[in-house]
């Protein structure tokens, strides 16, 4: 028997004036998977959220939700259809607590109401470690918690896909623990989450299957330490960082 995807890309391609971001690019997200996606700066990984989310319509092909095409929906209706997602700079409503924030999100992606709505809230901040600076002002959150904010609000919604965008990004080696733990929790509840992250150790605590983007195709698909060991990816990384975590070779191979 096979099951539907959470997420299909069927066929999709997308370009800037010359630049293509996305060619006629296949993918399945299976409901309760991991996947980790890495590339190189400007590979299209941040595109490829914005057509999956609604922000961009691709130039042709399908985006499917839960069996269901979605390609011409509007972000907004599909926060509502089942997808959440952070960004890469958090833009919090700084004025308002954290739990007013996630409040937010129960009320319009979520569709909840009074009690349900604060009770929903709640139990996002406990799952995200926020609980005890719920009355806080996002304002005035550092980093970190300002990062679980950011994952907390895409929950608030109540996603059955989480897209993560870079939410490793600027944080200390003990914080991507910290921040990894979270997100292990949410996969382990049945949570199905494609994390687009440069932290790639980060990735390869969590995720069981990553792909690498590069000029718009999907140059590695499977096992993270085999995709990391892949010859073509490892030639995209040629000169990364040691911030990236990228292990050495032995270990892929
Ligand atoms: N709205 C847009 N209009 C024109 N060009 C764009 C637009 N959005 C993205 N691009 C270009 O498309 C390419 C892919 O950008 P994108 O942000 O998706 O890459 P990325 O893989 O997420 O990069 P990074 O890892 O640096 O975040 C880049 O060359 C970018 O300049």
């Amino acid at each position: 028997m096979t099951t539907t995807p959470l997420l299909r890309l069927d066929g999709i391609s997308k370009s800037f004036g010359k630049v293509t971001v996305a060619r006629d690019l296949t993918l399945s997200v299976q409901p309760g998977e991991a996947l980790g996606i890495v590339g190189p700066n400007g590979a299209g990984k941040s595109t490829l959220f914005a057509m999956i989310a609604g922000d961009l319509r691709p130039d042709s092909g399908a985006v499917w939700l839960e069996g269901r095409q979605v390609t011409g929906v509007p972000p907004h209706a599909r926060t509502r259809a089942g997808i959440g997602r952070t960004f890469q700079v958090p833009r919090p409503f700084e004025h308002l607590t954290v739990f007013e924030n996630v409040l937010v999100c129960a009320h319009q992606g979520a569709a909840l109401k009074g009690r349900r709505a604060q009770a929903h809230a709640m139990n996002v901040l406990e799952r995200t470690g926020l609980a005890e600076v719920a009355n806080t002002p996002a304002g005035r959150l550092a980093l970190l918690p300002r990062k679980r904010l950011e994952v907390a609000r895409a929950l608030g919604t109540g996603p059955r896909l989480l897209l993560l965008d870079e939410v490793a990004g600027g944080l200390t080696e003990p914080e991507v623990l910290e921040l990894v733990a979270v997100v292990k929790d949410l996969h382990a509840e049945g949570l199905g989450i494609v994390w687009i992250e440069h932290v790639v150790h980060a990735l390869i605590r969590t995720v069981g299957r990553m792909i690498c983007l590069a000029g718009g195709d999907v140059v590695a698909d499977g096992e993270p330490l085999r995709v990391l060991a892949d010859r073509r990816v490892r030639e995209l990384y040629l000169g990364a960082g040691p911030e990236t975590g990228l292990p050495g070779e032995e270990e892929g191979s």
